[in-house]
This record gives structure tokens, C-alpha cells and sequence, in this order.
């Protein structure tokens, strides 16, 4: 669980689109050592051309050719000089401008822990949604058709980090798509890859799932391929080895039963009832004087625990101001480890955020003002503001917000325990994204400019484990959100946050 402190690239959609100009780049300079070698070539063809013209006129007659004075002088002066300068061209070195500037790029681009990450979040994905690795290679995600197609290459990483991290039924499916849309292919070769070694690695899932017989069947289509060659033995041995297994054990083949979704996995593919069903949407002008003014749109989603939802509180231009102070502050959101006392990457919380005090500016001092409008809380020794974006399959696994206060008795002694979460959607999400409270059955989908706040404690100040929540892992989109965690302490003597209206 503990990820070290690598801080993927892809755990946050902001700085994203920077690979794609670097690619950009990468391709450009491709192209000029193309450009150097396609220059080279051209010299030396014109070369070959040249020297062979001469020499075939002699070649015609060769005794004839030697027996005038000025050709011979020409024969030894070519074959003396010309070729010591054609040695001397032909070691000069080409491209090596180009290969140094791929070498420059090397530390801004992605390192296999990226690929690593990519891989589990697109994993992550499937499991949430139930998504097929054919329909995601197809452009197909979660029933909605998108502008994109994977290539086998994309396939096959997906299956052998997969099968490496030892999850062998979704290696396979991979495995599969990846032989499905084989084509022969330049880069195919670079990476020394042929349709057989995939289909090998793919027999090798389904053994591990001890499919025995169809391992059988897929190492025989491999064996009967033109490109393998009759003598390879080692394959030769595995089908030996798997048939006599068969013959020896006659293995029935188990069917893998097909996982229930968990009440959190259900609440994130949408499958709880709509909230604005539950109860009721009011303007409150009360909380606050302010609000006789500018009522608020509010709907009360639950009462037990308290969670309501909040529209149009985060206007447009305060969001795009969020963002950009953010971006360039952005690093990997981390979670408290009570045990080791401090803040620790882990995979559960996959997002990069940053910090604002309060007073910053303008911008935080009149979002902390609409909080205060908002709950009637008082926001003195609250948490600062906590702009997050998350990246690919990004997410957030189900937790509770407050403390476990014995273990953090010195944090919750300062300014009380986390007593409400105000969370502001700063963006739509096309797919998933969710904020889902699985023992209430409740799940929240983003509005960009809409808040929702809910109590973590109940009515004697106790942890309320009926909040326990979670952000889905985002499907498609870039999810921004900015919350607040309200303190208990400066809280004791205000209102609560909504009176009735008579
Ligand atoms: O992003 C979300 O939907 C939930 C975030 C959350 O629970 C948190 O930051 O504590
Ligand atoms: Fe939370």
C-alpha cells in the first residue's frame, strides 16, 4: 500500500497535456535525424554512382583501359585517395546531434513507475465499472463510444503488468485483444515483439487459471504459425509437459465465479436511486444575515447523517482562479499514517492537491466567506483550502474525514475534530467521479460550481461511521475539487448549520 513518495505524472489530468507537446518535439527531432541520414544516403549514392560509371567503362575492356597512360594515373589516384576520404565520410558519425537531444528529454518523460500507475488505474477502472479490455481497445467506455483505439502494443503492456502483478484473468483478456489486433508494424519490431511471444505469454495466463486445455489449444496455434520454427523446444517441451498433465490429472476446468459488486462499486456506477428524489430543494436565507440577500439553492439529501448539496456557490471565474494558482503547486495528495505519525502517498488516494491559507487572497478569503454564508460555521482553525485535481482512474477509496481521536489526541486537542466536509465540485465529469456514501446508499455525481457538505460527528461529538464515503475513480474527465474541513472547536457556540424556516 505505502508507494514510497514516487509522484506519478498521471495521478493528476493537469500537466498531462505538457507530454503531449514534448512528443511534439521528440517526433520533430525524429524527423531531422532522418533528414541527416537521408542526406548521407543521398551522397553516397551519388557516390556508388559515379565511381561505377567509371569503372564499368573499364570493365568492358580492362587491358585496353590500362594500356592509356592517363587512365592509369586516374585508376591509382582514385583507388589511393578517393577511397582514404570515403573511409573517413563513412565513419562520421550521424545523428548524434538528435540522439543527444532525445537524451536531454530522457528525465521529463514518463518512467515506468508512470506506466506502472497508468496500468493500475485502468485496471482500478475495469473493477469499478466492469469494463472489458476488448470495448476499452475499441474506444468503448462504459457504453459510450469515444474517438480512440489501442494498439497491441497498448494491449500487451496492459497484460504484462498485469500478469506480473499476478492478476491472470484480466492479463488474459488483454493478452487476447493484443493477438486480436496484430498487424505487423515497425515499432512492433523494435520492441522484438511477434504475435507468437504474445500468444505464448497469453497460453501462460491460462495455466495459471489451470485452463489446461485451452493453454493446449493456443500453444498449438502457436507451434503451427509459419514464423515458429519446427525445432523450438521449448515450447515443444510446455506442450509435451501441459498434455501429459491433462492425461495424468484430467483437470476440470472451475469456473471463475463472477464477483459481486460492492455497495461502494454500485454507488459509483450509479446504481443508487438519484438523491433529488429523496427529498427537497429550499432557498435558505437563513444561516446568515447575507443569505436575506442571496439565498442559497440547497437540497437536503440526507438527515441522517446530515448532507445537503448546494448549487451554483463557485462561480466560473473563481474556479479557473483556483486552478491556476494551483497548477503550478500541484503534488501527490497524500493521507495521514497514525501509526508513523506523518502524511504517506498511498495508492488508495490517487490525486495531486495544494494548500491554501486562508488569507492568500482575495479569491480564498471569499470562498471561506461563502463557506461561512453557507454553514454558519465559524472557519477560524478550520484546515486550509484544498484544491485537488485527479488524474487517470483517479480516485480516493472509501474513509472517514474525522479522526480516530484516541491516536490523534495531540491533533484533535488543537482545534477539535473534522465536524463537517464542505467538498466543491469545480468541474462536470463526463464518466464517473462519483462521491459515494455507501452505507447510506448516497452518491453525489460533479457539478461544476456545486458543493456538498455533510457532518462527520453525530450529536455527541463521536465519529459518524454513516459518512464513511469515497471519490469513484474518475472514467473520463479531469475532476477538480476544493474542500474545507470544518473543526469542531470554534463551533460550540453557533447555530447549526440549517434552521428550519416557519
Ligand atoms: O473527491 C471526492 O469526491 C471525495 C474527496 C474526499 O472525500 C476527501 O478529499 O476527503
Ligand atoms: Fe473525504
Amino acid at each position: 500500500e505505502n508507494d514510497e513518495n514516487f509522484d506519478s505524472l498521471t495521478t493528476s489530468v493537469a500537466g498531462l497535456e505538457q507530454l503531449i507537446e514534448t512528443e511534439f518535439i521528440l517526433i520533430q527531432n525524429l524527423e531531422y535525424y532522418a533528414d541527416e541520414l537521408q542526406e548521407k544516403l543521398y551522397i553516397i549514392r551519388s557516390l556508388v554512382t559515379n565511381l561505377r560509371e567509371e569503372n564499368n567503362k573499364a570493365r568492358q575492356n580492362p587491358g585496353y583501359y590500362v594500356s592509356i597512360p592517363t587512365n592509369v594515373l586516374s585508376l591509382v589516384r582514385r583507388l589511393q585517395k578517393d577511397w582514404v576520404y570515403l573511409d573517413i565520410y563513412m565513419k562520421q558519425s550521424v545523428g548524434e546531434k538528435q540522439i543527444k537531444a532525445l537524451h536531454e528529454h530522457w528525465s521529463h518523460l514518463p518512467q515506468p513507475g508512470d506506466v506502472d500507475e497508468a496500468v493500475k488505474a485502468i485496471s482500478r477502472l475495469q473493477d469499478t465499472y466492469e469494463l472489458q479490455a476488448a470495448d476499452l481497445a475499441d474506444g468503448l467506455i462504459n457504453g459510450k463510444k469515444y474517438d480512440t483505439k489501442l494498439t497491441t502494443l497498448d494491449c500487451y503492456t496492459m497484460g504484462y503488468e498485469l500478469f506480473n502483478q499476478n492478476d491472470y484473468i484480466k492479463a488474459g483478456y488483454w493478452l487476447y485483444a493484443a493477438t486480436q489486433l496484430y498487424e505487423d508494424d515497425v515499432m512492433l519490431r523494435l520492441h522484438d515483439l511477434s504475435n507468437a511471444k504474445i500468444m505464448e505469454l497469453y497460453a501462460e495466463t491460462l495455466l495459471r487459471q489451470m485452463r489446461y486445455q485451452d493453454a493446449l489449444s493456443v500453444m498449438k496455434v502457436v507451434q503451427a504459425l509459419p514464423s515458429t520454427p519446427a525445432t523450438n523446444s521449448q515450447l515443444l517441451r510446455k506442450i509435451n509437459e501441459v498434455d501429459l498433465h491433462i492425461k495424468t490429472y484430467n483437470p476440470r476446468v472451475v469456473p471463475h465465479p463472477k464477483r459481486e459488486p460492492t455497495d461502494y462499486e454500485r454507488g459509483c456506477r450509479g446504481e443508487f436511486t438519484t438523491h433529488n428524489s429523496k427529498f427537497y430543494c429550499i432557498y435558505n436565507k437563513t444561516t446568515t444575515a447575507f443569505l436575506k440577500l442571496a439565498p442559497l439553492k440547497m437540497e437536503i439529501i440526507s438527515l441522517d447523517p446530515y448532507l445537503v448539496i448546494f448549487h451554483d456557490v463557485m462561480s466560473d471565474g473563481e474556479i479557473r482562479s483556483l486552478q491556476e494558482m494551483a497548477k503550478p503547486i500541484l503534488r501527490r495528495a497524500t493521507v495521514y499514517n497514525e501509526e508513523r505519525k506523518r502524511s504517506e502517498v498511498v495508492s488508495r488516494r490517487t490525486s495531486k492537491f495544494a494548500w491554501f491559507y486562508d488569507h492568500t487572497n482575495e479569491i480564498t478569503e471569499r470562498i471561506n466567506k461563502r463557506i461561512e454564508d453557507m454553514t454558519g460555521f465559524d472557519l477560524d482553525g478550520s484546515e486550509m483550502l484544498q484544491v485537488m485535481n485527479y488524474g487517470l482512474g483517479g480516485h480516493y477509496d472509501t474513509h472517514f474525514d474525522f479522526f480516530n481521536v484516541s491516536m490523534t489526541a495531540d491533533i484533535v486537542a488543537m482545534q477539535g475534530d473534522r465536524k463537517a466536509t464542505v467538498l466543491f465540485y469545480m468541474t462536470d465529469v463526463d464518466q464517473g467521479g462519483a462521491t459515494v456514501f455507501p452505507n447510506i446508499q448516497t452518491a453525489v455525481f460533479p457539478k461544476k460550481g456545486t458543493a456538498v457538505m455533510w457532518y462527520n460527528l453525530n450529536n455527541r461529538f463521536q465519529g459518524d461511521y454513516k459518512t464513511l464515503h469515497a471519490g469513484c475513480p474518475v472514467l473520463v474527465g479531469s475532476k477538480w475539487v476544493t474542500n474545507k474541513w470544518v473543526r469542531e472547536r470554534n463551533q460550540m457556540f453557533r447555530l447549526p448549520c440549517y434552521k428550519e424556516q416557519s
